[in-house]
């Protein structure tokens, strides 16, 4: 049994009931504990409320300092930091390498972040000083999902810690041993108690956090049913700051591409990377009808029958590793018949390798006949629905047809047909040429729609993690020139 909450500087075990993490490859338990209570969440949104006025009164580059040593540990910590990853989620080495660095790469980009968008301005005014500065909110809660364990809630914790708020940390409970890893880091970085907190839990810890009346915000990264909850919940709430980063139904389109192989490429980096687990996936892919869409279309299909998909550890590695559960794997497969069931037409089949492993090959279904009775849901797998279509201004309307709206692109020669495509397509990341999914830290990432509530993250996290304050400054009052009528002194 593992130690597996953070609260006040100090270890300690849950109260709640007992939690296990399954290696979806190896199905094998990995990690064991009990989670967090109300009452526990109760104490670590205490601790968190004692330690913000020291660290919001630490300078900015005294926050920095451990910031940047947890930067540093993440480095001389880099390979086994990865195992854990892959092994909690499936993901291959070779991606959750990645992974990490992006954690890493995140604390330079939130530096930059805060001084250019949350730094210090002073602006010019006859009598005074005038300035705009930017103070922490206090207490914030950062939700985390499951498929980028450690990117996804360092790139809300960073930010935060940076601006000079505390922490209370609840990451997805399908993997708390990265989370445990990644404080064991900040706890070495030297951290005063408190201003990092870990609790750990199903539904029931993230709705006591959540409605916790002593939180100042909340920044939220996960399905958009949660998010929708949240947002619900913090109706009536105008003075606390929600951060919603959701899923996506992204469309990618394709017309008039000369190199087929670079095309397929894109297509299957931007549907099937993180065997189809990221937020940014393509869904939807839109095809030309006639010679030159079939031989796209079949050139897709023959890349990914071939596509390697295995162990996170296999020699060599697999593009594809296990998805998060063998549940979620089931639910893959079970909406892929669901499709079938409408009249959509399988042309590469997904299958689930072994009932009891996240293990499921890519699948492609045809979905033309359908479109009218498509659901408008985010498949969270390697499933990619192709649609043939002969107007590009129609596809353009059909990709727009969502709630959605996170990422989009087009896969075209055309300089034109992208601008005319760039005008019309709604989406808070819009491609050309490149894969949908691979949003850079160093620029705004956020969707529109029920992908999220404007509150973009990644370079913009500055934004949510401080509020702008605006001053006038005189070193003692003084009598104005001229007096406004009606004043006699
Ligand atoms: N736009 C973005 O930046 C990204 C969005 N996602 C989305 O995340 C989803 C996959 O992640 P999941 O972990 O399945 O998301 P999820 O919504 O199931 O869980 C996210 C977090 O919310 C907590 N939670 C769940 N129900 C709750 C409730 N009623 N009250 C309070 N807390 C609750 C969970 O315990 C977890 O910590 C996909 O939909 C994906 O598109 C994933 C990565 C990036």
């Amino acid at each position: 049994m593992s130690k597996a909450q953070f609260i006040a500087g100090q270890w300690l075990e849950g109260q709640g009931h007992s939690m296990t993490s399954v290696d979806p490859a190896k199905k094998q338990v990995i990690w064991q504990a009990s989670s967090a209570t109300a009452e526990q969440v109760e104490q670590a949104v205490k601790a968190a409320r004692q330690a913000f006025l020291p660290w919001a009164e630490f300078s900015f580059d005294e926050r920095l300092a451990f910031v940047k040593r947890f930067a540093e540990l993440l480095g001389e910590h880099k390979d086994e930091l990865a195992l854990v990853i892959a092994r909690e989620t499936g993901k291959p080495l070779w991606e959750t390498a990645t992974e990490v660095a992006a954690m890493i790469g995140k604390v330079a980009i939130s530096e930059r972040a805060y001084q250019e968008r949350t730094g210090t301005v002073e602006n010019p005014m006859p009598q005074g000083r005038a300035f705009i500065r930017h103070k922490p909110h206090g207490v914030v809660a950062v939700f985390g999902p499951y498929n980028f364990p450690g990117h996804l809630p360092n790139g809300h914790i960073v930010p935060a810690l940076l601006a000079g708020n505390t922490v209370i940390f609840k990451p997805s409970e399908l993997t708390p041993m990265v989370a445990q890893k990644t404080l064991e880091l900040w706890e070495k970085a030297g951290l005063p108690a408190g201003v990092i907190n870990l609790v750990q839990g199903e539904v029931e810890t993230g709705k006591a956090l959540a409605s916790h009346p002593g939180i100042d915000g909340l920044f939220f990264t996960g399905s958009s049913r949660t998010g929708k909850l949240l947002h619900e919940q913090f109706g009536g709430h105008p003075g606390k700051i929600l951060a919603l980063e959701m899923g996506g139904n992204n469309p990618l389109l394709v017309k008039d591409v000369s190199d087929i192989d670079a095309t397929v490429h894109d297509i299957v980096q931007s549907a099937f990377v993180t065997s189809g687990q990221r937020c940014t996936c393509s869904r939807r892919l839109f095809i030309e009808q006639g010679p030159k869409g079939d031989a796209i279309l079949a050139r897709l299909l023959d890349v990914t029958r071939q596509i390697k998909v295995g162990d996170y550890d296999a020699q060599p590695q697999p593009f594809m590793g296990a998805m998060i559960s063998a549940r979620a794997a089931a639910q893959m497969v079970a909406a892929q018949q669901q499709l079938l069931n409408l009249g959509a037409t399988s042309l590469v089949e997904m299958q689930h390798l072994d009932p009891e492993s996240g293990f499921v090959t890519p699948g492609i279904l045809d979905v033309t006949a359908i479109i009218d009775q498509l659901p408008d849901e985010e498949h969270f797998g390697p499933l990619l629905k192709v649609i043939r279509y002969s107007d590009f201004d129609q596809a353009i309307e059909q990709a727009n047809n969502t709630v959605f709206g996170l990422s989009a692109g087009l896969l075209s020669d055309d300089a034109e047909l992208y601008q005319h495509f760039f005008r019309r397509i709604r989406a808070g990341i819009v491609n050309w040429n490149r894969p949908i999914t691979g949003a850079s830290s160093a620029a705004p990432f956020g969707g529109i729609g029920e992908s999220g509530n404007h509150r973009a993250s990644a370079y913009y996290a500055a934004d949510y993690c401080a509020y702008p304050v605006a001053s006038v400054e005189l070193e003692q009052s003084v009598m104005p020139g001229t007096l406004n009528p009606g004043l006699t002194f």
